[in-house]
């Protein structure tokens, strides 16, 4: 099953993060995806790009309506033609199962 698929489990404090042999497996579910650390903190994150402000802002909003449904939500940085999506999980600062999991399912908003 495409792990779009899956279930996002509730955020809690003391879940696992994922481990960094994790991490590679989970990436190759993935298309586009780059982790990075800042301030010690793991995320996913990607770039999109769009031919006008109007259609980032789309995506960018159907992207919210999922977190907001889903109850976990991204960083997204709106530009003229491009969006920055970042996913992490905030109550384990750093990466569990359901960053990725949102990260499928915003690769699969993005009109090919
Ligand atoms: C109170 C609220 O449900 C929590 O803060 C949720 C909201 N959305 C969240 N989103 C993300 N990415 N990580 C969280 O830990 C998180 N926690």
């Amino acid at each position: 099953m495409s792990i779009a698929k899956e279930s996002c489990e509730a955020c809690r404090a003391d879940a696992p993060k994922v481990t960094h042999e994790e991490e590679q497996t989970l990436l190759k579910e993935l298309t586009g995806w780059t982790i990075k650390e800042r301030d010690g903190i793991r995320q996913l994150e990607q770039c999109f790009t769009f031919s006008n402000f109007a259609d980032a802002m789309t995506f960018a909003n159907g992207v919210g309506e999922e977190a907001e449904r889903v109850g976990h939500h991204p960083a997204l940085l709106v530009e003229w033609g491009k969006v920055t999506v970042t996913w992490w999980s905030h109550k384990i600062r750093g990466l569990h199962r359901n960053d990725f999991i949102m990260a499928a399912r915003t690769s699969e908003r993005y009109p090919t």
